[in-house]
């Protein structure tokens, strides 16, 4: 698994070289704060980094420890639970659902754990569409319904389906946009309480699923989700086709939410856990030379 987070930032370490083309051991504030900034880490967040730094020579060491306190809260602890463990898959329209619900089940089938999956995106027919095909693919049950139908219904199926059958996992998309912003919120809340109503307390997880490419604007739209919803954690998604890597550290420190993974590329298998330091360590590669060398 090592490496693919350094890979793919890529486009990002490219971004970075923009600004500071040569590697150095050393660089000034004013420096740090171009490199920061151009890798999509949010203005207010750079500020706050370079306030709480009173060296004038930042060392690989100095901005490492700054980069990591901003992933503090990126510690994720999963709850106790009865199987199977029900997730509920949110986030707007594009951001990669579909692409990352099957490469979490492709996760959990290559654990060796039965997945199931229910079309809880009822909204749009080619969400159907495109999940039924993937779990094809992936041969994995799936449960849907037609365009328009209720959603919760769709996740209370699945779930006692699993349930009667005795899967281990069952992963919910849910639709990233209706007619209006209070119909989704909604609706997220019935699915939430028919989904309970299933399997008590499930969902045991919801995650959000956050277009990498956007960078910071994502950020509303997440602290949207989570007013409407709560969210347990965060999955970023095209991490490899993003020169605004940096942005996952606003995105973290703002929500104050864990990164669960990171996608880094289009197949089932491209979904890494987020590790805070290989990301760290990826991103301060491509800016400071080792002293030793
Ligand atoms: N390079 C790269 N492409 C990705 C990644 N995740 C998703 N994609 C691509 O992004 C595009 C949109 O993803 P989908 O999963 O189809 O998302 P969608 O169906 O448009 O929208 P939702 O399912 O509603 O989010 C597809 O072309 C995916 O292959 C990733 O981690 N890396």
């Amino acid at each position: 698994m090592f490496g693919f987070i350094k890979k793919s930032l890529n486009k990002t370490a490219e971004a970075i070289k923009s600004v500071a083309p040569k590697k150095k051991i050393t660089f000034t504030k004013d420096e740090i704060e171009d490199i920061l900034l151009e890798a999509d880490v949010e203005y207010d967040l750079v500020e706050i980094i370079m306030e709480q730094t009173y060296q004038e020579k930042i060392t690989r060491e100095i901005l490492r420890s700054k980069l990591l306190a901003t992933l503090a809260y990126t510690e994720y602890k999963e709850p106790e639970y009865t199987a199977p463990f029900v997730e509920l898959i949110v986030g707007v329209n594009g951001a990669g659902k579909t692409t990352t619900i099957s490469k979490l089940a492709q996760r959990y089938k290559n654990e060796g754990k039965k997945v199931m999956l229910g079309a809880g995106d009822t909204f749009r027919a080619a969400a159907i569409e495109q999940l039924t095909l993937w779990a094809k693919r992936l041969d994995i049950p799936i449960i849907s319904s037609k365009q328009g139908h209720d959603p919760s219904a769709v996740a209370y199926d699945t779930i006692d389906s699993a349930k009667s059958k005795g899967y281990d996992h069952v992963i919910i998309d849910t639709a990233g946009r209706l007619h209006t912003q209070t119909n989704l919120a909604n609706e997220l809340k019935k699915i939430n309480r028919i989904c309970d109503k299933a399997h008590s307390g499930a969902p045991h997880r919801t995650l959000l699923i956050i277009d990498g490419t956007q960078g910071n604007s994502a950020i509303n739209q997440a602290k949207a989700f989570n007013e409407m919803v709560g969210i347990d954690g965060i999955i970023i998604t095209k991490l490899d086709g993003t020169a605004k890597g940096g942005s996952i550290f606003s995105i973290a420190y703002a929500l104050e939410l864990p990164i669960l993974y990171v996608g880094t590329g289009e197949q089932p298998d491209d979904l890494t856990p987020f590790d805070k330091y290989e990301f760290v360590d990826g991103l301060l590669d491509a800016i400071f030379i080792d002293e030793e060398a």
